[in-house]
């Protein structure tokens, strides 16, 4: 056993053999030398203030003392993020992916203020007028009040506009009145809403003059600010164990005609006066979805990061663990020597890159379209929309995958809590369905795509992220196939073209024999959910491939190199994954895919010297990764016993069930 300062043996001759500047790598991960720099500056604050670690694993307490303690580390937190970190981002950037990373080194799972921070915060600014935005956000970021984001419903969550919570208009009193009038209208899953909370966001039906508007947000306070007592007319309560987000107090809620003022409606979008008049403001009618477009955003920079801290765990164990041996007698060798670990591996380095860039070009995106509408164009809306949907979707359905994939890698220890990878996947699996289903949200895209289609039909031309329709329009004949990074995303246009114009011609057919477009629509939904998954796909491939084309034009030489590897890594796998449709999209023969199949494990060859420096260029921090597996120094085997130390149960010899129940068990005749 080495002594504690040492780091593992295996890990320094890794360390040794990587032959590029892992800082170079690190500051492009980042977006910049700046970026990377602030981000120290943001852990080294946020972490040297106390980071808990508790000396009890989170794992190992009950229901109530995990909410406790999540609690009690969230108000450390927030005092650090209140006090200190806002200073140095500045309040316009409170939601920063940099900040919001701190927070793993205080909770393995979720605290019970993201929602507040994640969504409440958000909403405010998103659906207030600039005078409600005066009332509420000072209260809300200084955490006077602590909200939560009340939409979904025990019988409804993706079908927004069937949610049956009302809010109707009462003016005499300038008041709306709350009510649930059914066990489904019931508010459902909201995080922080169980037991923490104060207040939060309600969607809810708006009647006014005896007439429906459909759903508007609500801000509402529902407990005493003193006393934390539900008010009266509101019942509140935790929902119960999950499979994750178990210290995330998820609630439900219901209203009987509870009142709340007029001016707590969210009043950007839509006004009701005085006398209940209602005034529409804004020129989309979904606008009041706004606060998903902006978290579906998000996720796919949290996709990126909770996988790129699961490839680092497995890595740096696959490098540590020996396992086996090759010939008779031969010494064992590291996990990571062989190839299909190396294939389990490299493609969540690549795809937690790829997630990166593609996210920080999704978030400019995003920012653009904002400042349209700022201005009063509306024209993008649809195109961010049927974006952030399909890269949300796929993005963290992969990302849940991959994380698997790395806890397949680690073998039984990956199984342990301690690992962290149970935590990563249970987190990042609920993102595949929070916040718009995966299903649901690819066939949100492929309305977009079939509109699109038609329109490059009609020789129009499509907006930027599909203009590729435009091109492909015409081609009858299958793409011509050539083995180049570029080459492989034109392929994958083509695929998604060929898809999405299948789409169209069975759609049709399917409505000359009778159905009318709903059911057409219904019976091709199969083959939308794919098309969409294939425009995303593409779209994915090419983002990754030109982002890291100019980024890295001016890096050293064996930078270039590594992330070249790594990007054709990325093309070549989903090449291979995708060969039933290149076949089936472009001329690519069956030789072709032997070619690709040779390529791939090439690359794997010339990936395995550096893969541990690429991990370590995510540049996570222990106190962040939290895992027995993972820490830079390699210590796998005395962390886990250390861990093995802190467990409640090994604090005495002998149980006391021993006597309670094992030992009468025994001694008892049959
Ligand atoms: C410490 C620091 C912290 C920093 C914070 C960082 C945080 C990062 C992590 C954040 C974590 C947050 C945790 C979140 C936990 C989970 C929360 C939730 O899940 S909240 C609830 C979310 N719910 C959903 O997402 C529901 C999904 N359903 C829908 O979005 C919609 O109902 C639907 C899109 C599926 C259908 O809506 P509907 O009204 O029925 O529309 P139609 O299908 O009829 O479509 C009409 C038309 O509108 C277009 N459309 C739909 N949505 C939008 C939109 N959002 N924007 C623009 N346009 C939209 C649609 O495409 C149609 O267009 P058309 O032209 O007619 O085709
Ligand atoms: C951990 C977690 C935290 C959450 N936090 C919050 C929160 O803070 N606030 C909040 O308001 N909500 C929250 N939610 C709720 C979440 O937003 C919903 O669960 C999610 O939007 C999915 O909706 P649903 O549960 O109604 O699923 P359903 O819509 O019932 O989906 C069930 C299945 O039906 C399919 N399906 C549904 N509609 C269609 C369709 N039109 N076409 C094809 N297939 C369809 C889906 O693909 C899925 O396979 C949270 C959920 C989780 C798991």
């Amino acid at each position: 056993m080495s002594s504690k300062k040492e780091i593992n043996e295996d890990l320094v001759n890794e360390r040794r053999k990587c032959n590029f500047n892992i800082q170079e790598v690190t500051h492009i991960i980042d977006g910049g030398v700046e970026n990377t720099l602030q981000r120290k500056k943001i852990e080294d604050v946020a972490l040297n203030g106390g980071a808990s670690l508790d000396d009890v694993p989170e794992e190992c307490m009950n229901l109530r003392e995990r909410y406790e303690n999540a609690l009690r580390k969230s108000c450390v937190y927030a005092n650090i993020l209140r006090n200190e970190l806002l200073e140095i981002t500045g309040i316009e950037n409170f939601g920063t992916p940099v900040i919001r990373r701190t927070g793993d080194a205080f909770f393995k799972d979720i605290s019970p203020f993201m929602l507040h921070l994640g969504m409440f915060v958000p909403t405010i600014m998103g659906q207030c007028t600039a005078e409600q935005q005066g009332i509420w956000l000072p209260k809300a970021l200084d955490m006077q009040i602590i909200g939560a984001y009340a939409q979904t419903e025990l019988g409804h969550g993706t079908f927004i506009r069937g949610l049956e919570t009302t809010a109707t208009y009462d003016p005499k009193t300038k008041e709306f009145i709350l009510y649930s009038p059914t066990i489904t209208s019931y508010k459902w899953w909201a995080g922080g809403l169980g037991r923490t909370a104060n207040h939060c966001i309600v969607v809810a039906q708006l009647y006014t003059q005896g007439k429906c508007h459909g759903v508007h947000p609500f801000i509402v306070q529902i407990r005493d600010l003193d006393t934390h007592m539900p008010l009266p007319g509101i019942k509140v309560g935790e929902i119960g164990p999950r499979m994750g987000f178990n210290t995330a107090d998820n609630g439900f809620l219901g209203f009987n005609h509870f009142r709340i003022p007029r001016m707590n409606m969210m009043m950007k979008n839509a006004q009701v006066l005085e006398d209940g008049t209602y005034v529409k403001v804004a020129r989309h009618g979904k606008l009041t979805y706004g606060t998903m477009v902006f978290v579906r955003v998000t996720l796919v920079n949290e996709a990126s990061f909770n996988l790129s801290k699961a490839v680092t765990i497995a890595v740096r164990y696959s490098a540590v663990r020996r396992q086996s041996e090759l010939r008779p007698g031969s010494a064992e060798p590291q996990i990571l020597d062989y190839p299909t670990q190396q294939h389990k591996l490299f493609i969540c380095i690549a795809t937690a890159h790829a997630f990166q860039l593609t996210a920080n070009w999704l978030w400019h995106t995003f920012t653009v379209v904002q400042a349209e509408m700022r201005k009063g164009n509306i024209d993008t809306l649809p195109e961010l929309h049927a974006l952030s949907s399909c890269l949300k979707a796929v993005s963290t359905s992969d990302a849940a995958a991959c994380i698997e994939q790395c806890r397949f890698a680690c073998g039984g220890h990956g199984y342990m809590m301690s690992s962290n990878l149970p935590y990563l996947y249970s987190f990042v699996a609920a993102t595949r369905t929070y916040e718009g289903d995966y299903t649901v949200l690819l066939l949100q895209t492929a309305r977009y795509l079939v509109k699109a289609w038609e329109q490059a039909e009609a020789k129009k031309i499509v907006t930027p992220t599909v203009a590729y329709l435009n091109r492909c329009f015409d081609t009858n004949e299958k793409v011509a196939w050539t083995n180049s990074p570029e080459g492989i995303i034109k392929s994958f246009q083509a695929i998604a073209a060929g898809k999405i114009s299948l789409c169209v011609k069975n759609i049709r057919q399917r409505i000359k024999t009778g159905m009318d477009y709903e059911d057409a629509w219904l019976m091709t939904t199969v083959q939308l959910v794919s098309a969409a998954e294939a425009h995303c796909r593409s779209m994915i491939l090419d983002t990754y491939w030109n982002e890291m084309q100019r980024l890295t034009k001016t890096s050293s030489d064996n930078v270039k190199m590594v992330l070249y590897q790594l990007t054709t890594l990325y093309l070549v796998y989903w090449a291979l994954e995708k060969s039933g449709d290149l076949l089936r999209y472009t001329s690519i023969t069956e030789g072709d895919i032997d070619l690709l199949q040779k390529e791939y494990e090439d690359l794997l060859v010339k990936i395995r010297p550096n893969a541990v420096g690429l991990v370590d260029a995510f540049d996570l921090r222990d106190e962040i990764l939290r895992s027995t597996l993972g820490s830079y120094d390699g210590r796998v085997y005395e962390r886990l016993m250390e861990e093995v130390q802190k467990n409640p149960l090994n604090k005495v010899p002998v149980d006391p069930s021993f006597q309670k129940y094992l030992k009468p068990f025994m001694k008892s005749k049959i």
